[in-house]
Order: structure tokens, then sequence, then C-alpha cells
């Protein structure tokens, strides 16, 4: 007390009015006491964290994504309302590198760490903001979780668990589940990624594998194929030692809806790789960003140029300056397609044949990637770009055989020892809504109840010979296995019904169709004459305008003409009298001399 008299007897003993000396004393124990209780409150949170054990996970480690991963399934994490969302890569060599902080559990956490396959692994995960902190229940202990940035300028994540536990076993059975479940789902999904304008991979999407038995195709094309991928794989010495570049290209050709992205979305599963999609036709993809894009993708995964010939509406030049013009002396695509081209190169874009041939080719684009191309327009891609050594395998689509149209059927309608989920279903791309807990992975399937049919319960004999009946009823390559999946989706409860309607919906369907491309036409020739009548109104106008124009000219000329004509006479009456003028002036004065003489 004698210090703060002390402090204010200054004030006090000054001329200053006793309003400021009240406000100053105000503002002086205000401080104080803030001061006080501050100190109070760190000194009992310092009491307070002395019982906490602690660990730290920096994001660089393994440990930060499983824990990630095993949060985002926590109702209390989700239920934060600001979210990030985030990518990162892993690789085992890169991990063997790393230390986990936090001393008590750092030797555990060392031993959960286990060489896979060498495959770089890249997850994306919805997070809280960082700094909030959460109380998370776990195993009876509760856990405080908290998400902040390393202050050491790396500007790299942290994630720090605290637990009031006499021992750190509860952080080590922590980890370890959450290892577990983060290896669980590598193992069941294959994880979509897209190019992003800014030149970056933006994951998108994590599918349930899907099984190869579920893609129906000829006889031997999907072992053929698996072989030869499964071949590469294991190659990569051979590759090595005859100097030949370790990469392998696949280009899928043919009808939509005929199975080319299933199959690689299959294909992508059973090797355990991850899928780098890119649209070709986007407007931002120009040389550069491809070449970018194509060296960031991780070694062991597969590049998916899809269409890959809308790329070339906009340029068949092979010529390195070539600005992505499309050249109508080279190239195939019908005159529609030509007009779109025209239109797209007013855009960024300028990727030409030259540069995605240079981009496949690079050296970090080529280490042991796996290229799929998929074209429905086989005769517009460039030789260049479909030659062996850029796509080795080709592999052609076409409308459903009778053979698919069967195997289809009994994928369909399975017997009841052969049912399975389902797998094409995707997870939520977006930031799932505020205080909703985000579905686990098996929420995302729908229930076995809605997938099965009753029909499932008919006996294999008998399916087979539904099989059989509606493959009779297909025929041969005029539909899609797409439109034959849409048919029997309609059916999916009644399997004796899809098979004998079969024939009278291919009648209604061709019926259709034709009805369909009976309006198409009539569409087109309305469209015609609309464009003809909007060209004959143009150039009427136009005419218009240029008779206007001509008449306006001719006018101004005249009138220029008449102003010059008048301009003219008015100078030379001008002339005229001023002559006169002077003839009289000077007669006078002959006059008036002669007179005086
Ligand atoms: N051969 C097939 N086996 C099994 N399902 C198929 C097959 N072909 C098509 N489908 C089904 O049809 C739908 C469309 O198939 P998908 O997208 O793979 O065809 P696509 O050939 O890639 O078509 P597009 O050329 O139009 O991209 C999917 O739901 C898929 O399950």
């Amino acid at each position: 007390m004698d210090a703060f008299k002390s402090l204010i007897q200054p004030l006090s003993s000054s001329a200053v009015g006793s309003g400021v000396l009240d406000a100053t004393k105000l503002v002086i124990l205000g401080g104080t006491v803030e001061t006080a209780r501050r100190a109070a409150s760190s000194g009992w949170s310092s009491f307070i964290n002395s019982f906490y054990l602690t660990a730290h996970f920096s994001e660089e480690d393994y440990p930060y994504d499983w824990l990630l991963l095993w949060l985002q399934k926590q109702p209390a994490w989700s239920r934060s309302r600001e979210f990030e969302t985030t990518t990162c890569t892993v690789t085992a060599t890169g991990n063997s590198n790393r230390r986990v902080t936090g001393d008590e559990i750092e030797e555990d956490v060392e031993d959960v760490i286990e060489e896979d396959d060498g495959r770089p692994r890249l997850k994306v995960l919805f997070q809280p903001t960082v700094d909030t902190t959460h109380t998370i229940f776990y195993k009876g202990h509760w856990l405080r979780v908290r998400r902040s940035k390393k202050t050491d300028g790396s500007e790299l994540a942290m994630l720090s668990i605290s637990v009031v536990a006499r021992s750190n076993a509860i952080l080590k059975q922590l980890v370890l589940q959450a290892k577990k479940e983060y290896e669980q789902e590598c193992v069941d999904r294959v994880q979509i990624y897209f190019a992003d304008q800014h030149g970056s991979w933006r994951w998108t999407d994590s599918r349930h594998k899907r099984p190869l038995s579920s893609i129906v195709l000829n006889p031997g094309v999907i072992e053929m194929l698996l072989a030869d991928t499964k071949d590469f794989l294991r190659s990569e010495k051979w590759y090595a030692n005859r100097g030949i570049p370790y990469r392998r290209g696949y280009l899928l050709h043919g009808t939509p809806g005929s199975g080319k992205s299933s199959l690689i979305h299959a294909i992508a599963g059973e090797l355990a790789l991850d899928v780098y999609v890119v649209s070709l036709s986007a407007s931002w993809v120009n040389d550069s960003s491809l070449t970018t894009l194509l060296g960031r993708i991780p070694a062991r995964s597969i590049l998916l140029l899809e269409d890959i010939d809308a790329a070339f509406t906009r340029s068949t030049s092979r010529d390195s300056d070539s600005t992505g013009t499309p050249d109508s002396s080279k190239t195939t695509i019908g005159p529609e397609k030509k007009e779109e081209a025209e239109s797209k190169t007013t855009d960024t874009n300028t990727l030409t044949l030259s540069g995605l041939l240079n981009a496949l080719d690079g050296m970090q684009a080529s280490e042991s990637r796996i290229l799929f191309c998929t074209t429905n327009h086989l005769e517009r891609l460039d030789p260049a770009l479909s030659r062996p050594g850029r796509m080795d395998v080709w592999i052609e689509f076409r409308n459903a055989s009778k053979h698919q149209a069967e195997g289809l059927f009994r994928n369909f309608f399975p017997s009841a020892e052969e049912i399975d989920i389902p797998t094409e279903v995707s997870t939520p791309t977006t930031t799932p809504p505020v205080d909703e807990k985000p579905k686990s992975l098996k929420d995302t399937l729908p229930s076995l109840e809605s997938v099965v049919s009753p029909g499932s319960s008919l006996d294999a004999a008998r399916l087979a010979e539904l099989a059989k009946i509606f493959s009779d009823s297909i025929p041969n390559e005029e539909f899609s296995v797409a439109e034959l999946q849409g048919y029997l989706l309609k059916n999916k409860a009644r399997p004796e019904e899809a098979a004998r309607q079969a024939s009278e919906w291919v009648i209604k369907e061709r019926a259709m169709r034709e009805r369909l491309a009976r309006e198409k036409e009539e569409k087109e020739e309305k469209e015609r004459l609309l464009k003809e009548k909007r060209r004959k109104e143009r150039e009427e106008k136009k005419a218009k305008e240029e008779r206007e124009k001509e008449d306006k000219a001719r006018k101004e000329k005249e009138e220029a003409e008449e102003k010059a004509r008048k301009e003219k006479e008015d100078v030379e009456e001008k002339a005229r009298k001023e002559k006169a003028e002077a003839d009289e002036k000077a007669r006078k004065e002959k006059e008036e001399k002669v007179s005086s003489q």
C-alpha cells in the first residue's frame, strides 16, 4: 500500500484537478489487479499443467497424419466451427530420419513406424483451425488436443495431446490405434487427386476399391492389363539395365459408358496406387502448368488423362512455338468442333501437342509412372501421342457384347453366396457441415439391404438361366454397358422381369433412339434455318447500312459542292463589284483632272 501511495503521491501534490487524479488512481489500481490476476492464473495453469503428460506431433511426421485421421472421426473434433483442409505427402524413407517429439512416447512411436512399400502417401483431412483446444474422451481419459503452428519459422503445424495420467501408456495406445485405422483406410480405398488451376494436386475423392470382378469385358482383357501393369511395377531394374525409360502408357479408347474409367479405378485399387487426374480441356492447362503438375506426381501412381482428344480441339500443331491455335490444314476435327476450338483460342490456354509430349516425356514425370489415357475419338489423336513408348498398350472398348450382357446380369444379381457390397461410393469432397459428425467410411456406403435385391435369393442355376435369357435378348454391340446397367438398375429387385422384359426394353429403346434422332435432326434443321435467317437479316442490315452510308456521303458531297460553288460566285461577285468601283473611281479622277486643266 505504501508503494501504491508513493506511486500516486507525485500526482496528488501536483496542480492537476481532482477529476484527473481519480481517473489516474483507477487506471493504476486496475492495472495492478490485472497483473495480479494474470500472475495467479499463470501460476495456477503451470500447476495444473504439471499433472499433464504432453506429446507433440509435428506435421512432418507420420503419426501426425494418423492422429489427424483418428481425430477427424471424433465428435468433439468435428464439432469445431472452423475447418481447414490439408494435404500432406509422407514417404517411408523420409520418415526413417524423422523423430517424434514428446520424450515419454518417443521410443514406442519409433516402434510403430514400419517400412511400407516405399510409396508416398498423400492424405487430405479436414481439421479445425489452429490454436483451438478440444477435449476428447478416450478409454477412460480426457485428452486435451490442440493444433498450433510451430514457432521456429517453418510454419509447420503441430499437434499437442495432453492427458492426466501416471504413465504414457494411454498415449501409446492412441498412436497405435490411429496408425491401425490409417492403414486400414489406405488398404480399402483409392485416393483420387485432381489438378487445380494453381498447378497443384487437390485431393477430391476417396473411393472404395472396386473389385476387378465387377468390370465385365470380353475374356482375357482384364487379365492381360493386370498382368502387364504388375509386370511393369516389378521391372524397374530391367528397364534401367537396358536404358529404357521406366514408364508405361495405356490408351483406352472407344464408346462412352463402356467401362474405361471404371477399369482404371479398379486397376488402381488392385495395385494400391493413387490416381492423379488432369482434364486437358480445362482452360487453365498450358504447357508449363502441365509440366509442373506432372513433375509433382509421386512415384508409383497412376496419371489419368481423360478424354485426351479434347485437348486437341485447340491445338493440333507439333511446332514448339505453337500457341494452340487450331490449324485447319492439319486438324481432323469436324466443323462444329472447329468452331468451338476457335472460340477457345481466346482463353489463356496455350497447351500444344509438343508441350504435352514434353511434359509426358519429362524426366520427373516419367519415373515409375503409369499413364492411362482415355478417348472416345481415337481418330483425333496425333500418331506422335499414341505411338508405342507413349501409349504402349491400346485397348478398344465397344458397346456391350452378348458375353458382357450376361456377365453384367450375373454381377447384378449374384446368388446368395456371392453377395458383396458395391464399391463406387465417394466420400464427401467438401468440409462437413458444422456440428455434423463426419460420417465414418462405412456410413457412406448404402446398407446391404438397399443394394441386394430379393432376386439374390434365387439359386445360382436359375440366375444363370436368366442371365442367358437376358443376353439372348440384347443385340450384340448395340447398347453400351452403362445403358444395360441403367436398365438393370430399374429392375434391381426383379431379376425374372429384368430378363424376360429385356426384349421389350430393346424395342422401346430403339424407338426412343429413333425419336431422339428425329428430334435431334429437327432441332438441328430448325437451328440451321434460324442461323440462315439470322445470317440473311445480318446481311440485309449490313446492305441497308451501306446504302445509307453511301446516300449520306453523296448528300454531303453535293452540299459541299453547292457550298463551294456559292462561295466561288460570292468571290467573283465581290471581285466584279470591286473592279466596277475601282473603274468608276478612276473615271471620276480622270474627269476631275480633265476639268481642272
Ligand atoms: N465394362 C463394364 N463393366 C462394368 N460396369 C461398366 C462397364 N462399362 C460401364 N460400366 C458402368 O457404366 C458406368 C459408366 O462407366 P465408365 O465411366 O467407366 O465408362 P467410360 O467408358 O469411362 O465412359 P466415358 O467414355 O463416357 O467416360 C459406370 O457406372 C460403370 O459401372
